[in-house]
């Protein structure tokens, strides 16, 4: 399967603080809203199975660890190409369908092992920069390292933004920093990681989450996985949000990625009903939504296992996932 991101890209518009200096976030009522979605809403039995295979799409399979190896990435590729056993395919008459996951997530390093698992698969090599995950290397390294990753064979990028910007308010330095990142990306497209979870307020988060679009982010993205608290459902709201509020000014679509502590299958159908609801359909394919996750995969293998056969098998099974 070719996996394509959006050929309209979002250029970014000229920085003003006219668009976001207003925003105040109401912090109970985004949190009530995102409690209702989980209690509220649903996917029905008989659809699951296709709703977990989308999920299965969208998922940016990732491995960003220290004792990573050529090894364990061709594992991961293997993976990303094949992600649900023959037999499940089978039984759901999806053998057709050739669904791999939306890409492969890998650090600067394991690009060329990914690379080679890959061979011409169409599957994408996303590539964490600009010194993921604390950010806390310099200026020009961070440029070096995204061209670098670039010419390696990464089509997508996702780099870390400066947090102390965010926290100091320092919204036109950000800009020229997300700025200079795309303008490094060339053609490979830019997600641009919040780290949320080191942000104080989520009237901040929507104004980093205005700022990164501004400057022309493909995609803006919650977390590394590396904080304390990555991906939740009220912070996904409120970049959600942001997202609506651009287009409705620009007519631009930006993509969205949460990442950090996905595991589980059903929390990957609340973020797919969240995503539903509040940008629709379009917001449910891989050019327009990631999931960032290591361990998903196994969970969504087993779900479907235990849709297909009635029974649950041991997590070992799908191991890798
Ligand atoms: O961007 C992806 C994250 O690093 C994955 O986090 P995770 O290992 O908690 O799934």
């Amino acid at each position: 399967m070719k996996i394509k991101m959006t050929e309209i890209r979002n250029e970014g518009i000229p920085f003003d603080t006219k668009y976001f200096e207003n925003i105040n976030v109401n912090r109970s009522a985004v949190e009530r809203r995102a409690a209702s979605l989980g209690g509220r809403r649903t996917v029905k039995k008989e659809f699951q199975a296709a709703w977990l295979l989308k999920a299965i799409t969208c998922i940016d399979l990732t491995t960003l660890a220290g004792d990573d190896t050529a090894g364990n990435v061709e594992r991961l590729c293997a993976k990303a190409i094949s992600p649900v056993r023959k037999d499940l395919l089978e039984a759901m008459e999806m053998t057709d369908a050739n669904i791999t996951t939306g890409a492969v997530c890998v650090y600067h390093n394991m690009i060329e092992d990914a690379k080679r698992s890959l061979g011409n698969s169409g599957i994408p090599i996303a590539a964490v920069s600009t010194g993921f995950p604390a950010g806390k290397i310099s200026f020009e390294q961070k440029v070096e390292e995204i061209k670098k990753s670039v010419e390696a064979g990464a089509t997508e990028i996702d780099i870390v933004i400066s947090r102390e910007l965010v926290i100091n308010s320092k919204w036109e330095e950000l800009y020229n920093e997300v700025k200079a990142c795309r303008a490094a990306c060339g053609d490979a497209h830019m997600k641009t990681i919040l780290a949320t979870g080191e942000i104080p307020t989520y009237t901040k988060v929507a104004k980093a989450s205005w700022v990164s679009m501004m400057a022309g982010s493909d995609f803006i993205k919650t977390s590394t996985g590396k904080e304390a608290v990555n991906a939740t459902l009220p912070v996904s709201l409120v970049m959600i949000r942001a997202i609506r509020e651009y287009q409705e000014l620009t007519g631009i679509k930006v993509g969205y990625k949460p990442a950090g502590g996905i595991q589980k299958a059903k929390q990957a159908l609340d973020w797919l009903i969240l995503m539903k609801e509040e940008l629709g359909d379009e917001w449910l394919q891989p050019n327009l939504f990631r999931f960032g996750a290591s361990s998903l995969l196994g969970d969504i293998e087993r779900q479907l296992e235990h849709y297909i056969t009635g029974r649950y098998s041991a997590s070992y099974r799908h191991a890798m996932a």
